[in-house]
């Protein structure tokens, strides 16, 4: 256990990086995946399981959790690690992207943004300062900085508007976080699809010698390739000597496309989503249980992994409890799909160190061009 919060670089494969981010919870071993626990929970899973899997570090949500229960009832009731009995890191997101995307009535002003809950209508205003005080509050080990996330595709100028409104937000954010030993609060790059605010946002954030950086504003719905561009200009720009963060980020194919480019952190919702709708994601590509052709298959997802979810049960089960809507089916292939995540990870991590990493990312997405399995 460290004191401080500590970025290692290991070892590098071309542009993939391996490394680990030493605190005061635990180490997180980079390339990392992050199960999202947006309301306190990894939805479907025990949190014994999902550290079973191998997950480090999970996320968390200011938004949700400044709703329901509270940030100032969970301080109360010992703080997030306490309250959903996860005592490794977590990393919270900062609330903003989640007004915009969940919340109906909403202003955003320099000084904040102010919104109405989407579970109850009360109206909240939330600004960087009081981000950064949330979190506090949740106690998570890495914060992130209120930052204004345009949607895709938008005119330049509200794209730039947005980027220079977010980094006046990161310094105001990095005052408000002071100095947390063992804790860090990261700057989010922005500049939607416009190479010359990705590369002002990132050289800006730069200079604010701040402990992380995400990125920010993508896994948008735009294209796969324009996110690409987007880590082909902001990842020389960031310091090599601080972990890098994809935000919301993504399938196999896209974690290895931008491990390629130097990205260190992930997370998404789509392996425990996509479990919930009776997807499961194997080695050999994507199994869809709601097919019928499932219905006799007495094999495993995959006899092979270390995961009970995929070696101890028939293709025919899961696809009987997927079809039956029961509570079951989206356990068990929630908890296949963020071991196979985990599998994954741990496979970069390994073909980095070993100086193979494009040779494992070739193999490792060959199944997936033949679909449903
Ligand atoms: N795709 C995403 C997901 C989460 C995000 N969170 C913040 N704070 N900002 C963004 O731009 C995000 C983008």
């Amino acid at each position: 256990m460290s004191e401080t919060f500590q970025f290692t670089l290991q070892a590098t494969d071309g542009k993939a990086r391996l490394g680990a981010i030493t605190m005061p919870r635990g180490t997180v071993r980079t390339p990392a995946f992050m199960p999202v626990g947006t309301a306190a929970t990894v939805k479907a899973l025990y949190m014994d399981q999902v550290r079973g899997t191998g997950a480090d570090i999970i996320l968390g949500n200011t938004y949700h959790l400044m709703l329901r229960p509270g940030a100032e009832r969970v301080a109360r009731l010992g703080g997030l690690h306490e309250f959903a009995r996860w005592p490794h890191p977590i990393l919270t997101d900062s609330g903003g992207f989640q007004v915009m995307s969940l919340s109906k009535l909403r202003k955003l002003t320099e000084q904040g943004v102010t919104f109405r809950s989407h579970v109850d209508g009360a109206r909240y205003e939330m600004s960087p300062e009081r981000s950064i005080e949330i979190q506090g509050l949740l106690g998570s080990d890495i914060q992130m900085q209120l930052d204004e996330c345009v949607a895709l595709p938008a005119p330049f100028a509200d794209v730039e508007r947005a980027m220079e409104m977010s980094l006046r937000w990161a310094e105001r954010c990095k005052t408000a976080f002071g100095d947390q030993p063992g804790r860090a609060m990261f700057g989010i790059v922005q500049g939607g699809a416009e190479p010359v605010l990705r590369e002002r946002s990132a050289s800006a954030l730069k200079a604010m010698d701040l402990k992380g950086y995400s990125v920010g504003g993508l896994a948008v719905g735009e294209p796969q390739h324009v996110m690409l561009e987007m880590l082909d200009v902001t990842c020389p720009v960031l310091p090599a000597e601080k972990p890098r963060y994809l935000m919301g980020v993504g399938t196999p194919d896209d974690i290895l496309k931008s491990v390629a480019r130097g990205i260190d952190m992930f997370d998404c919702v789509m392996p425990t989503r996509a479990g919930r709708h009776g997807l499961a994601f194997t080695r050999r590509g994507r199994v869809n249980l709601r097919n019928a052709r499932h219905a006799d298959d007495h094999r495993p997802l995959d006899e092979e992994s270390d995961c009970p979810a995929a070696r101890d049960y028939s293709r025919a089960y899961l696809h009987h409890l997927v079809r039956s809507q029961e509570a079951l089916g989206a356990m068990l292939l929630s908890w296949n799909n963020i071991a196979y995540y985990q599998q994954l990870m741990q496979g970069i991590r390994a073909s980095i160190w070993d100086g193979r990493f494009s040779a494992f990312a070739e193999e490792a997405t060959g199944g997936w061009e033949r679909g449903d399995i």
